[in-house]
């Protein structure tokens, strides 16, 4: 099939034939999105025929925690200190920032995101009607909040509260399956505590999600403590912050106390090792407290300011590497743990319906590249794919039963790279002359 026939980011029925998984030749029938069967089959007549022989199927992965239009901040601000880099670089670009920056830098994210495997992320940023609109003609799974920060006056309370229900609204009507909403309390160091619990409150009366920054450094923790005499999970549950509905991103600096709160509420830690290594947080998340809590651990990059890129191959290396040289133990996060933390736990936290391959499940699949350096030789898959791949081994994305990706074309890329761009040279400029 010539890439002029696939009908990119359409629903289809597809046949993939000849899929190697878990070691098995396979076929998988994928129809209304959903993986019908998985195993030898004698039907042939779907829309779309894939012959994927020498290609490895897996879930597809899932990034829960970034800022996909920082894609245009890549590079801008390396080697700083948080709260500097934040408030000396990041908050003063950030602006200048248009509706129009953060559609093409959501775009230029999404792109990265499907080149890389990723089929869903969970996003907070700011114009989020705007990252809609990218998201939907990329053709990806998200969960987008906008980022309320009220700084702890009421006025900006107000707007932010504005802001928050227009984008639920917004999302509502879209009336796409991929697409979800969260309330985004940036974290208790921006969002004031009426600011807090109308989160929760509306969360709770809404169903929807919550996406936050919790303990990402030890300045955090002890601020907490110092102005409110708690802990910083104690002091957002008892603003009703922390349930099952709830992504919490970084978590480094958690006690054992913490952890269990965390498991008793099955809020999700989202780790971001490269984010927290590069901004030399101090403290790789507490995995094995977590982990004992039965707290649902998740994977994410963060934004591509504190990264550089949105490579979660990358990523879960990362995170099992970190784990290592933090404990001194190289048994923990062992290679097939850290890809079940990329994908399962991640499609369970933003509930898509995927992260496994067997029948019933989303049709949230890639299939990654068996003929290459980073596979070979073949001793044991899940180790090539965390420890020796990156996310240049993924040939073919499909997200909720549509091509996203076909032998590495995606439509528009070239366009993309080109306005994202000036978008971002555009942006610094504005800044410049302000
Ligand atoms: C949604 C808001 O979160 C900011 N942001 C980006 N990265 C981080 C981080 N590691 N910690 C806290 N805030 C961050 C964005 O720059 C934006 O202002
Ligand atoms: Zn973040």
């Amino acid at each position: 099939m010539t890439d002029q026939e696939i009908p990119y980011n359409q629903r289809s029925s597809i046949l993939i034939r000849n899929a190697s998984l878990n070691g098995r030749k396979t076929d998988i029938r994928i129809e209304d999105g959903i993986i019908r069967s998985v195993g030898e089959t004698k039907e042939r007549d779907a829309e779309i025929t894939i012959d994927a022989a020498g290609d490895i199927v897996m879930p597809g992965l899932v990034n829960t925690h970034t800022h996909a239009a920082m894609s245009l901040l890549r590079g801008y601000a390396d080697d700083m200190v948080l709260f500097e880099w934040l408030s000396e670089k990041i908050w003063p670009l950030e602006a200048h920032l248009t509706g129009d920056d953060v559609y093409w830098g959501t775009r230029l994210a999404c792109l990265e995101m499907i080149r890389t495997g990723t089929i869903a992320f969970n996003d907070m940023y700011f114009f989020m009607d705007r990252a809609a609109d990218a998201v939907e003609e990329a053709g990806i799974r998200a969960c987008l909040s906008h980022g309320f920060i009220d700084l702890f006056t009421e006025e900006k309370r107000e707007a932010e509260m504005k802001a928050s229900v227009a984008l639920h609204k917004n999302i509502r009507a879209r009336n796409n399956p991929k697409l979800s909403f969260a309330l985004g309390p940036h974290a208790l160091y921006t969002v004031s505590p009426e600011g807090l619990r109308w989160c929760a409150e509306y969360s709770v009366e809404h169903d929807c999600g919550i996406h936050i920054h919790l303990s990402e450094t030890e300045q955090e923790v002890n601020d907490c403590i110092a102005t409110h005499g708690v802990r910083p999970a104690a002091y957002l549950d008892a603003h009703g912050i922390l349930t099952s509905r709830t992504v919490a991103a970084h978590c480094c600096w958690l006690d054992t106390d913490e952890c269990r709160l965390l498991g008793e509420r099955q809020t999700a830690a989202s780790h971001n090792p490269a984010s927290n290594m590069k901004l030399a947080g101090g403290r790789a998340i507490p995995y094995s407290d977590l982990r004992n809590a039965s707290a649902p651990v998740t994977l994410g990059t963060d934004g591509c300011a504190s990264n550089n890129n949105l490579d979660l191959f990358e990523e879960m290396k990362m995170a099992a590497l970190l784990q290592k040289f933090a404990t001194r133990d190289p048994t923990i996060l062992p290679a097939a743990e850290s890809l079940e933390i990329g994908t399962k736990n991640g499609a369970e936290a933003l509930r898509t319906g995927g992260g496994v391959i067997a029948p019933g499940y989303a049709a949230d699949i890639i299939l990654v590249d068996r003929d290459t350096i980073c596979q070979t030789p073949f001793h044991n898959g899940s180790s090539n794919l965390v420890y020796s791949c990156n996310g240049t081994v993924v040939k073919t994305v499909i997200c909720d039963g549509a091509i996203l990706m076909h032998d590495r074309h995606i439509p528009e890329e070239e366009a993309i790279l080109e306005r994202a761009g000036k978008a971002a040279s555009a942006l610094v400029a504005r800044r410049n002359v302000a």
